[in-house]
């Protein structure tokens, strides 16, 4: 028998980690940079945070203007507002960086979401958030269309009253003793009206592969110690119904507790983190 001699082995391929940048130290960001900065995401390391307020010494790595984290991140992580995806997000696309995006609620705007897409060098990127079963929406999509594509969100009333709300439905909301259905729209009109608190309809209409197909109703609910969102969608080739309850942030009851760990999910993907579900 003749020994076969073995290949030199090949060192495993070793990549530098992501430098990223985080803008907003809110709800999510301080989950989010807290673990990045303990190591909690291999292949990723906090370099920097971006916030329009003075932190002082409150994140774990400096706070930079947005220019200067821009020369110093390969990755910038939204967790601000869909302002902020609006007025910056091409900026950090053409200076290189990639982006990943919470405030998916800035892309039912198709001129931004078409600046976006044909942005670069850097590669725009969604997180799932609060919502489940994008991926496998994205995946039927393929088979053929969805018809029937609903979302009901059901949140405490004051996480969702709005500037643009008149005084008989903030009553409405406030007396509430049971659900009421606060504004019923397209995935395109929703996400506008609640900028803070229905990302995730803009999040299924990206799943889908259109706003106006996705009907979306939003109810007050006094009793929601839980924040639900369900997604129903059904085409020629099956049908799916996805339903989440979450304990809201403490804080920042608009939030569900566990969007930042979403937003880690999909940096460890974007680090390259072998065996993930994609
Ligand atoms: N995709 C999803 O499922 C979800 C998305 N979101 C999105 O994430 C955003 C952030 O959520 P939270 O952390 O709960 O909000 P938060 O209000 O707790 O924190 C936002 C942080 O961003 C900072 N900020 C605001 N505007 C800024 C600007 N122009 N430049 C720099 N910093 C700025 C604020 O000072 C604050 O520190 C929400 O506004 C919402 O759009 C929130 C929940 C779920
Ligand atoms: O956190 C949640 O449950 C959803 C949310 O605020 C959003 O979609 O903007």
């Amino acid at each position: 028998m003749t020994a076969v001699s073995a290949a030199p082995a090949t060192p495993p391929a070793t990549r530098a980690p992501r430098r990223v940048g985080l803008i907003g130290w809110g709800a999510i960001g301080r989950v989010v940079g807290t673990a990045l900065a303990a190591g909690e995401v291999p292949g990723a390391e906090l370099t920097c945070v971006v916030d329009n307020r003075p932190l002082g010494d409150a994140a774990p790595a400096p706070q930079l203007p947005l220019e200067s984290a821009l020369t110093s991140c390969d990755l910038i992580v939204e967790a601000a507002g869909q302002g902020v995806v609006r007025a910056h997000g091409e900026e950090i696309l053409t200076a290189g960086a990639d982006l990943l995006i919470a405030s998916t609620g800035a892309l039912t705007d198709d001129a931004l979401t078409a600046r976006l897409r044909a942005a670069g060098p850097g590669r725009v990127y969604f997180t799932g958030g609060a919502v489940g079963g994008l991926d496998l929406l994205q995946a039927a999509r393929a088979l053929g269309p969805l018809t029937e594509v609903t979302l009901t969100t059901t949140k405490l009333p004051a996480t969702l009253e709005q500037p643009w709300m008149d005084e008989e439905l903030l009553h409405r909301m406030r007396t509430a003793t049971g659900p009421v259905e606060v504004l019923r729209g397209s995935a395109r009109e929703i996400p506008a009206k609640f900028p803070r608190s229905t990302n995730v309809a803009a999040s299924v209409a990206l799943a889908v592969g259109d706003p106006d197909a996705v009907r979306v109703s939003v109810v007050a609910d006094p009793a929601a110690r839980h924040t639900r969102h369900v997604v129903e969608a059904s085409g020629g080739h099956g049908s799916y119904r996805f339903e989440v309850r979450h304990l809201p942030d403490a804080d920042t009851p608009a939030t569900s507790q566990v969007v930042p760990y979403a937003v880690l999910r999909s940096l460890a993907a974007l680090a390259g983190r072998p065996g993930m579900i994609l």
